[in-house]
């Protein structure tokens, strides 16, 4: 029996997984997106409320988690992330396995994993795809976004595997720092190459 072969996407901050897992999508690739399974578990009536209102009182309500509030609770505080996250990553997790399941008949799949690194995902995947631009592109992303500030992007940045050692990691490395254009070219690329190498079962 042929399983499909798991690439891991992962990245740093800003760094534009979620624009290139939709550029795997685009090519029929099924995605699995462990930051909007958090967002879906955090949301209006998710499984993981409860859970956290009893970690964290008073960051919940009838709109789910209040993200804001959650974050900076604990992006400056690694216990207190740690918390968060006992309750987070075994959610994941299983809601990962289903979707392996799900798509079992499938040549490529991807797990678009912001802490594959830092987790010990990398285990679990066949390949490591690494998204990555250089710093001064990440800055000006991540900085525009509505609500980031320069302290919480030090902060969100001293907790993630430094860029080099992703890209040292790597098995693919998928260059942002570019148009979306020739990024979406590289993307085209590797599934070609990808494909080439584990032909479809008959
Ligand atoms: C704390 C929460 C509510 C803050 O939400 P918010 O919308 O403000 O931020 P967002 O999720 O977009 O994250 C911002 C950046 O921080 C990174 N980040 C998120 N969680 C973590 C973490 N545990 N460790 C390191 N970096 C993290 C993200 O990858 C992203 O680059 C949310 O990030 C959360 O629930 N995190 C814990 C779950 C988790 O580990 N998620 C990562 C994917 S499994
Ligand atoms: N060549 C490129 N490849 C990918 N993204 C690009 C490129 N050029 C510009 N961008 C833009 O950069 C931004 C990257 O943000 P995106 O949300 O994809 O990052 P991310 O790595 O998923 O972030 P986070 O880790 O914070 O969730 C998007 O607005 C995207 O359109």
């Amino acid at each position: 029996m042929t399983r499909p072969l798991i690439l891991g996407l992962t990245g740093s901050i800003g760094m534009g997984k979620s624009a290139v897992a939709a550029m795997f999508e685009a090519h029929g690739v099924p995605v699995f997106d462990a930051d909007a399974q958090v967002r879906a578990m955090q949301g209006p009536g998710g499984p993981v409320l409860g859970a956290i209102e009893a970690a964290f009182p008073g960051t919940t309500g009838p709109e789910g988690v209040d993200r804001g509030k959650l974050g900076a609770l604990v992006f400056g505080n690694r216990e207190e992330l740690a918390r968060l996250e006992a309750i987070m990553h075994p959610a994941v997790a299983q809601r990962r396995a289903a979707f392996l399941a799900e798509n079992s008949d499938t040549p490529i799949i991807v797990f678009d994993i912001p802490l594959l690194f830092e987790k010990g995902g990398a285990g679990g995947v066949d390949r490591v795809v690494v998204v990555s631009a250089p710093h001064p592109v990440q800055r000006e992303r991540v900085l525009a976004r509505e609500g980031m500030t320069e302290e919480k992007f030090e902060q969100i940045l001293a907790l993630q595997t430094p860029d080099e050692d992703k890209r040292a990691r790597a098995d693919h490395i998928i260059d942002t720092g570019q148009s979306l254009a020739e990024t979406e070219a590289e993307v085209t690329e590797l599934i070609a190459l990808l494909k080439s190498e584990r032909p479809s079962p008959a």
